[in-house]
């Protein structure tokens, strides 16, 4: 089943009231927040409100992703332990470097009993992360290692390298391409890091039609105010929909059964082009589907 995973909506699992007002939001999909915009003495809180919202049901079609804290934290087992029971979508992992840490992951899941349903999403936002996500990706191949995506994350890889974020992102965008290639590669998602600007959201499409230019599944986001921009710039048009329909019924006409490559409206169009539409026409039924 294709997943539309153009807005992913980062909160903070300490404030309640962002928690409760993302039912009603439409975002694709929520993250709910135990790592860096929890501060330490609210972890504990954070933890409960997110088991409680999360066993509640209440979000609907959205995609539902706890992030826990990084292992190299004292907070991780209880995120992870909590997050086993509540049962969301999936769990989301930072600073993930290794397949050690993978590995780390996975076997806690198993020692908790968590349902296989539950993905593993990581964020790929440590030098090491980033030089090593095709071997991070590989991992996906065994299925215990349940991993289903990586999450850009620019704010850490910044602070960890020195490496700015500035206006067209031009210093990042060889390690964005790299992840998104390695990604691929091995048949996972990937979505675009956070952007900070919450008043510039004219900057924010462009980065938002930018990420989905660089291959991205959708984008994270931090404030209920991105959403529009986001789930447009990552929208099949209109008229790329309807064209995709008409390739896949040029190739199911009986003359062009045998043939690799037809012409179209003046354009040579292969099979290949073929797959293409058939993945923009399941993404725009997704989204149909959401109700959006
Ligand atoms: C950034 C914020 C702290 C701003 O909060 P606030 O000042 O309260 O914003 P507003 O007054 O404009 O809010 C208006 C209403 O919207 C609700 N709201 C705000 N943000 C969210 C949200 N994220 N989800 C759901 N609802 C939200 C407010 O409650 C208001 O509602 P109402 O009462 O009806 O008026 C805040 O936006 C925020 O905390 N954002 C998320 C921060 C976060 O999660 N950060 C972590 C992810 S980014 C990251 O980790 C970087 C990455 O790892 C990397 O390395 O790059
Ligand atoms: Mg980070």
């Amino acid at each position: 089943m294709i997943r539309p995973r153009r807005s992913l909506l980062f909160m903070p699992g300490s404030n309640a009231r962002a928690l409760e007002k993302a039912r009603l939001l439409h975002a694709d999909g929520i993250i709910l927040d135990l790592e860096d915009s929890v501060a330490p003495d609210a972890k504990a809180t954070a933890r409960a409100q997110i088991a409680q919202a999360v066993a509640d049901r209440g979000y609907g079609k959205r995609e539902v992703l706890i992030r826990i804290n990084s292992l190299d934290s004292p907070w991780w087992v209880d995120d992870l332990t909590m997050a086993g029971k509540a049962r969301p979508d999936g769990v989301l992992v930072p600073k993930v470097s290794s397949v050690a840490d993978l590995t780390a992951i996975a076997d806690r899941l198993t020692d908790i009993g968590a349902d296989i349903s539950i993905k593993v999403w990581i964020m790929i936002e440590t030098a090491r992360g980033v030089l090593h996500a095709e071997g991070l990706a590989a991992a996906s191949q065994d299925s215990e290692m349940r991993l289903a995506g990586f999450v850009f994350g620019p704010n850490d890889i910044s602070r960890e390298t020195g490496i700015r974020m500035l206006p067209g992102r031009a210093a990042m965008l060889p390690m964005m391409t790299h992840c998104v290639l390695a990604a691929r590669a091995h048949g996972l998602s990937i979505l675009d890091g956070p952007y900070s600007d919450i008043g510039n959201i004219e900057g924010f499409a462009h980065e938002c039609a930018q990420a989905r230019d660089l291959g991205f599944d959708g984008k994270t986001l931090i404030h209920p105010a991105q959403i529009e921009a986001c789930n447009a710039a990552f929208t099949p048009p209109a008229e790329d929909v309807a064209y995709a329909r008409k390739v896949i019924a040029a190739f199911a006409q009986p003359e062009n059964a045998g043939r690799g490559a037809i012409q179209l409206d003046g354009r040579m169009v292969e099979r290949l082009h073929a797959e293409m539409a058939q993945k923009t026409i399941a993404i725009a039924d997704a989204i149909a589907a959401m109700g959006r």
